[in-house]
């Protein structure tokens, strides 16, 4: 018998918050939410894993705004009830907006901060003091101002919920944390919530946890093919930059898209390198001010960009393009490199809601197989659909292999397909792609990283004074500007018709300065752009071309 669906309004939820639902266009909870909110009401500790994107967020932030609305039913002191600990800043600021929006309609009733910003603990005072009903944080921050005694939550607090649980350690939080728990009353309720398990979830579930329920949801860790397709291709460093260019500038690759890289230097490396084709990216890594990461994730949501390319987490090392090829454990400390140091607590691939995001492209391959699955699952988030393409260097072979083992389980077939793409096809495209690395030198790429700096650090004051204030003048502000003008050819803006490949001709219409112009003036803040809805009809080439030798021997482009 088919398994009906527990509906949002079958669960005893106050009005408010059914209403803050249908706001967010929710018709009805995902599996997770479906599990995690009767047990959670019930007053059980749980630990739940689902996947990413499966809508982790709503299902701990729901039970915990219903149970604070139900017990001010009993009038009682203002106070903290509900403490939601996060691995980064990006997350912090990200459930502080997801809880706000399931506040909308009871706002007054239940305050919500976010204290994971490294402003002055006596900034964060004033707020603290409030008694805000739910703080979110980072473990640091959290444990700063119990310290201070800014935040106390011994007699208070009823609800602990630790979000990407299996982060928490590895970022360094573990004496943290379990310094924060001494500050903490001898009886609350513990939510554990992770994509992955690992050791140390395991031995987060003994400190916190007291009889807890165990949800392990859905065998698959990414969504199964029908949702997000994978795809590897093998190619060596040069031909990385051949084929990027390649799919951006021809636009194969339709749709917002994530590049995500090895190190620091190779996000701008990459973003030099595009520059000189007219091809405007963001750089996001955790050299940039929490105020311009939050802001150019909030610009990429409402569709003002087509394209980021991020360093996953802070433990990458500068190293990317070594070989590596066990899935070592990922590093706690925050790197320093030319006396810069780094945010340990940014993270964008774990747990940040980029949305509708049609691709995810592993410029870089990631380091370890829990990476590879929280990058990708940056894309074909609720029920979206997405694409992943990895680049796969011969040093890069043994982590893809572990990749395929981790993620093939037990079925017979690996979910990543080989990505059949002719190469030889564009070959007339290589030397445009090596008269623009040229310009690319180790000089242009320290040059760039330190502008972005510095450009980065004056947003971010803005950022800082005028985000409530003035939003339309931050509309205003890009952060995917070209970063060397100096460097640029204008020659390499355009792609003259001879060298487009034969499969390929009047089938691509590659990306011009004008066009880009006109998309900028035509798209709205907030509107999802119109070519990831064209996505969604299956009409990404990445999805639908075979580009390739393979099976299409013609080596014509044929639409399946
Ligand atoms: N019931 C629902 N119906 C439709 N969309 C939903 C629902 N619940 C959450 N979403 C949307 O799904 C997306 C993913 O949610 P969320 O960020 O909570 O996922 P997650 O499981 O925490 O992912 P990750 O492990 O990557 O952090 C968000 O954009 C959210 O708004």
């Amino acid at each position: 018998m088919a398994h009906e669906r527990l509906q949002f309004h079958e669960m005893g939820l106050d009005d408010r918050l059914l209403k803050a639902v249908a706001d967010l266009g929710w018709s009805k909870p995902t599996l997770i939410q479906e599990k995690v909110i009767p047990l959670a009401l019930d007053g059980k500790d749980l630990l739940a894993r689902a996947r990413t994107g499966s809508g982790k967020t709503a299902s701990y932030g729901i039970p915990v705004i219903q149970r604070i609305l139900a017990s001010k039913q009993n009038v009682r002191e203002q106070d903290v009830r509900a403490l939601i600990v996060v691995p980064t800043k990006e997350l912090g600021h990200q459930v502080q907006i997801m809880m706000r929006q399931l506040t909308a309609y009871c706002s007054r009733d239940i305050r919500v901060a976010d204290i994971s910003s490294k402003v002055d603990l006596s900034t964060q005072r004033p707020i603290l003091m409030e008694k805000p009903d739910v703080v979110v944080g980072t473990p640091s921050r959290v444990l700063a101002h119990l310290n201070a005694q800014n935040l106390v939550l011994r007699s208070s607090l009823e609800m602990l919920v630790v979000d990407e649980a299996d982060l928490i350690f590895s970022f360094g939080f573990e004496s943290d944390l379990k310094n924060l728990l001494c500050h903490l009353p001898n009886i609350y309720q513990s939510f554990l919530m992770s994509a992955t398990f690992n050791e140390d979830v395991q031995t987060l579930k003994e400190l916190l946890l007291h009889n807890p329920v165990i949800l392990k949801l859905q065998g698959s860790q990414l969504p199964d093919s029908s949702q997000l397709q994978q795809y590897s291709i093998k190619c060596e460093e040069e031909d990385k930059f051949l084929l990027v260019y390649t799919l951006l500038k021809l636009c194969l690759v339709k749709g917002k898209t994530l590049l995500f890289v090895g190190t620091v230097d190779r996000c701008y490396r990459l973003k030099l390198f595009l520059e000189q084709f007219g091809i405007p990216a963001c750089v996001l890594n955790s050299e940039l001010p929490v105020q311009s990461r939050c802001h150019i994730i909030a610009q990429f949501n409402q569709g003002f960009y087509d394209y980021i390319i991020a360093t996953d987490e802070q433990s990458l090392t500068e190293t990317a393009a070594e070989p590596q090829t066990t899935a070592g454990k990922e590093k706690k400390k925050t790197q320093k490199k030319g006396g810069k140091a780094k945010d340990k607590e940014y993270g964008v691939s774990r747990g940040v809601d980029f949305q509708n995001v049609a691709n995810v492209i592993n410029f870089d391959f990631p380091k370890t197989v829990e990476s590879y699955i929280h990058r990708v699952g940056r894309t074909a988030r609720a029920d979206n659909p997405g694409t992943a393409l990895s680049f796969v260097s011969h040093t890069e072979l043994g982590l893809l292999s572990e990749v395929e083992e981790a993620l093939t389980g037990d079925e017979t077939n690996s979910p990543l397909k080989p990505y059949e793409f002719k190469m030889e096809q564009i070959e007339g495209f290589r030397y445009r792609c090596r008269d623009a690395m040229r310009s690319v030198t180790k000089q242009a790429v320290k040059e760039a990283r330190l502008k972005e700096i510095k450009q980065e650090l004056l947003n971010s004051e803005k950022l800082k004074t005028y985000f409530e204030d003035n939003p339309r003048d931050l509309q205003l502000l890009r952060h995917d500007k070209d970063l060397h003008p100096a460097v640029v050819k204008p020659h390499l803006k355009n792609v003259p018709e001879y060298l487009i490949p034969e499969a390929l001709k009047g089938v691509v219409h590659p990306l011009t300065s004008r066009r880009r112009r006109r998309k900028e003036i035509q798209r709205p803040g907030g509107v999802i752009k119109s070519s990831f809805k064209k996505n969604i009809q299956g009409k990404n080439p990445l999805k639908s071309f075979q580009y390739t030798g393979g099976k299409n021997r013609k080596g014509k482009a044929s639409q399946s």
